[in-house]
């Protein structure tokens, strides 16, 4: 099944479910990210801001700001199809992005460089047994690991979060997508780190 088809068919799967299922899942994501060793004591997360059927992160994301340091994704302004991740703080102000995600507006001080990242949540769409990824389709995040991929950000950990039917078996993949060492859902943190 071609690329398209199981993006399609993922995004149907996730907006099946009902608010409190969401709610809830988000929940359980959250208590099994919030448990794992890195987290145990402040450090600094990219998250992302989640929208439509994502899985929620707005109260993870309230408290990762609150007890951590929360970075969020904004579309690069020159370096197209590239990410920036800023700094969120009580000033921050808002606005929509061309996909009308809302992003912290850009300032340079607030730019946090991969390299100060200690984990990095990663939405998706889909991932199989291998930790393949699906996304959105933009490539940002293909992008936005590929350092780590060939091993420049040894301090970084990718982690993606998902709800349990955004799981297939085996996804078609190519030859810049970046396997995600390890991917959360409510039912188990999956670890494809040999
Ligand atoms: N919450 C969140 N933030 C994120 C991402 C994400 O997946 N989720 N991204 C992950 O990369 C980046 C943004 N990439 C995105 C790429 C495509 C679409 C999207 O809705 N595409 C529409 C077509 C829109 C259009 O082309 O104008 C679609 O596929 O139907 C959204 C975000 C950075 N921020
Ligand atoms: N490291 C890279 N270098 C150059 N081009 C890339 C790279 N990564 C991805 N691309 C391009 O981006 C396009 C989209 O990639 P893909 O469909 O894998 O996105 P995705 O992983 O689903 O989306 P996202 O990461 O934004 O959620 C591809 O057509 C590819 O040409």
């Amino acid at each position: 099944m071609p690329r398209q088809q199981f993006r399609k068919q993922l995004l149907a799967a996730r907006q099946a479910l009902s608010t409190a299922e969401r709610e809830a899942a988000a929940q359980q994501v959250s208590d099994h990210l919030l448990a794992l060793p890195e987290l145990q004591q402040s450090t600094t997360v990219g998250s992302y801001y989640s929208v439509r059927a994502e899985l929620p992160t707005q109260t993870l994301n309230q408290q990762l700001q609150l007890q951590h340091r929360l970075a969020l994704p904004v579309l690069h302004p020159i370096s197209l199809q590239h990410l920036l991740f800023l700094k969120v703080h009580p000033q921050t102000r808002w606005q929509a992005n061309t996909y009308n995600i809302p992003e912290p507006q850009l300032r340079c001080p607030d730019i946090v460089p991969l390299s100060a990242l200690r984990v990095l949540l990663v939405p998706l769409v889909g991932f199989d047994a291998h930790g393949n990824r699906l996304g959105m389709g933009g490539g940002f995040y293909d992008r936005t690991l590929a350092a780590w991929h060939q091993g420049l950000l040894p301090d970084l950990q990718p982690i993606g979060l998902a709800f349990d039917c955004q799981y297939v078996e085996a996804l078609p993949h190519a030859p810049w997508d970046v396997p995600l060492p390890r991917v959360i859902t409510p039912a188990k943190v999956w670890d494809f780190r040999g």
